[in-house]
């Protein structure tokens, strides 16, 4: 299959007129440029085909997947594929191709809005409209059902999973019906439920989820392939992990839904049932594997490829970002101007880490060892006279309390550029912080990239930053100031691993004096 990487869409800096073009300035230009680039090269590590294609391989009728066993193909009467999610298209269309000769059906559940597709083979169903679970998503669900329980024991199933899917694949226990889940699941996500508590009631609540479509299913072997939205790739949460064998408590999900609900007896009656029902024994899952094939670390690990085709020192900082967009935004600020002081400011900079909960969970590196790490790597960046580009993936979070337009993402950026405004960096300083779905909130930019001259910029326009940060109105600062130059425009991606933050840091002390900035 071919398929088609995403690209950038922004205004060329030429185009734009700044006062004082200076060193200081150009280095800031050469930098955004750069933060762009290592950003697209991220996204485009975890395409969603592209990964189907470099993980799953078939030589004649031997089926790989990278890194693990040889499946024979010969040994089984029938292959059968269902998917479920945002980018299960795009993985649908390669597993075909892949399995020339040797398919028999594939199902897909995907978006309302999803494009058509080429080979006539894969059978797609929309729905789940913004998301929320509706008729057409049950009825997909329900064919997906029926195909896998049709599976016999010597069928080799394949199960392609991608974030989204949850509302894609809805199967309550009876006799709770569509519409009562989703009014529960809805309460606790206004409530502020994590995705990981939210996605216990799910599993509680389905009958595919939380291993249930492996419980369905006769076949002896099946094979999850998954594109992880979920921070830390954990296999339970992801679409709710049906092909995950579920090691909840029967309390759990009772435990979410009291913390955010409280009083049971105002949910239906079928959804109270079923909250207290034990959970069921499960069958033999020793002939069940899932496999990640995309995440966030894929992602920062490619951009920080990039980062060093373009003489930047990288350093992966963390793949677990959480918190709220603004303070986030500050405190990486406060971070980049420490780290591109002459001075090295051990202390101030551990303890800064160590508050943001900048670990590398996913290395399992104890945090006085990643600590130590990532200062000797930083000093002897320095000494070598390197610029610097850190890499974080994560998800912040962001209570909207005005009524303006924006996104996480470029909330976060515009705070940082608030606060280095605020420092006076001596180092140039840029920060980009985008979404790889390439969609930031309720607004069609995917993020946005801000420098330590952004906001002296806008103020000298008369635009007042902090007025559309407490509008949450970010999507028209950058429309305002520079036309929107600063924002990071791709479109929809087709993919999602959550976003990437990227601080570029150059070792050149400014030669502005300290008024200029
Ligand atoms: N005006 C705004 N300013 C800042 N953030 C906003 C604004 N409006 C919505 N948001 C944030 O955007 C988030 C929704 O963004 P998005 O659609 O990218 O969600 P998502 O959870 O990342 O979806 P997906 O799982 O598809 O990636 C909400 O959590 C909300 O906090
Ligand atoms: O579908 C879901 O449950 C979320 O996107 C997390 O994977």
């Amino acid at each position: 299959m071919r398929t088609s990487l995403v690209k950038l869409y922004h205004r060329p800096l030429k185009f734009l007129k700044f006062r004082n073009m200076g060193t200081y300035r150009n280095t800031l230009n050469l930098q955004e440029e750069d933060a762009r680039k290592i950003f697209l090269a991220g996204v485009n590590s975890v395409i969603p085909s592209e990964l189907v294609r470099s993980k799953v391989r078939r030589r004649d009728n031997i089926l790989t997947i990278v890194g693990t066993e040889n499946v024979s193909l010969d040994q089984f009467t029938s292959v059968n594929v269902v998917g479920f999610g945002k980018a299960v298209l795009p993985m649908a269309e390669e597993m075909i191709d892949i399995l020339q000769g040797r398919l028999n059906r594939c199902i897909v559940s995907v978006p309302e809005g999803t494009r058509e597709s080429s080979l006539p083979a894969v059978e797609i169903n929309r729905g789940a409209k913004d998301n929320i679970p509706d008729e057409n998503a049950a009825s997909a669900a329900n064919k997906i059902v029926q195909l896998v329980e049709s599976c016999k024991e010597t069928d080799l199933l394949i199960v392609l999973i991608s974030g989204g899917g949850s509302a894609l694949l809805p199967a309550p226990k009876p006799p709770i019906t569509i519409e009562e889940k989703g009014r529960v699941i809805k309460a606790l996500s206004r409530s502020g439920a994590t995705i990981n508590e939210l996605n216990t009631v799910r599993r509680k609540l389905s009958l595919v989820k939380g291993g249930g479509l492996v419980q369905i299913c006769k076949s002896k072997k099946i094979i999850s392939l998954i594109l992880s939205d979920v921070l830390g790739d954990p296999l339970n949460v992801i679409a709710s992990g049906p092909t995950v064998q579920n090691t909840d408590d029967a309390q759990d999900a009772l435990n979410v839904v009291n913390k955010y609900i409280g009083d049971l007896s105002s949910l239906p009656e079928s959804v109270q049932n079923v909250l207290h029902e034990d959970v069921g024994v499960q069958r033999d899952f020793s002939g069940v594997q899932n496999f990640i094939i995309g995440n966030n670390t894929i992602a920062l690990q490619q951009a920080s490829v990039v980062a060093r085709e373009l003489k930047y020192e990288p350093l992966i900082v963390t793949s677990r970002l959480e918190g709220e967009a603004r303070l986030i935004g500050e405190k990486l600020a406060v971070l980049a101007s420490l780290i591109g002081d002459e001075t090295i400011h051990r202390d101030k900079i551990g303890f800064l880490i160590k508050e943001l909960h900048l670990r590398e969970f996913d290395t399992g590196t104890c945090i006085r060892k990643y600590m130590q790490e990532f200062l000797n790597n930083l000093i002897d960046a320095r000494r070598q006279r390197r610029d610097l580009c850190l890499l974080l993936g994560g998800e912040t979070t962001v209570k909207v309390i005005g009524n303006g337009i924006g996104g996480r993402n470029q909330e976060l950026a515009l705070s940082a550029a608030c606060q280095l405004h605020h420092l006076k960096p001596k180092s140039g300083i840029t920060i980009l912080s985008a979404g790889t779905d390439g969609i930031d909130g309720p607004c069609d930019m995917a993020g946005a990239v801000v420098n330590s001259l952004l906001v002296q910029e806008a103020i000298a326009q008369t635009i007042s930053p902090a007025d559309f940060l407490d509008n949450n109105d970010t999507y028209n600062f950058y429309k305002q100031v520079f036309s929107g130059h600063n924002h990071v425009h791709t479109g929809h991606t087709g993919t999602n691993v959550c976003d990437i933050i990227l601080i570029l840091i150059s070792h050149k002390v400014s030669h502005c004096t300290k008024s200029r900035i």
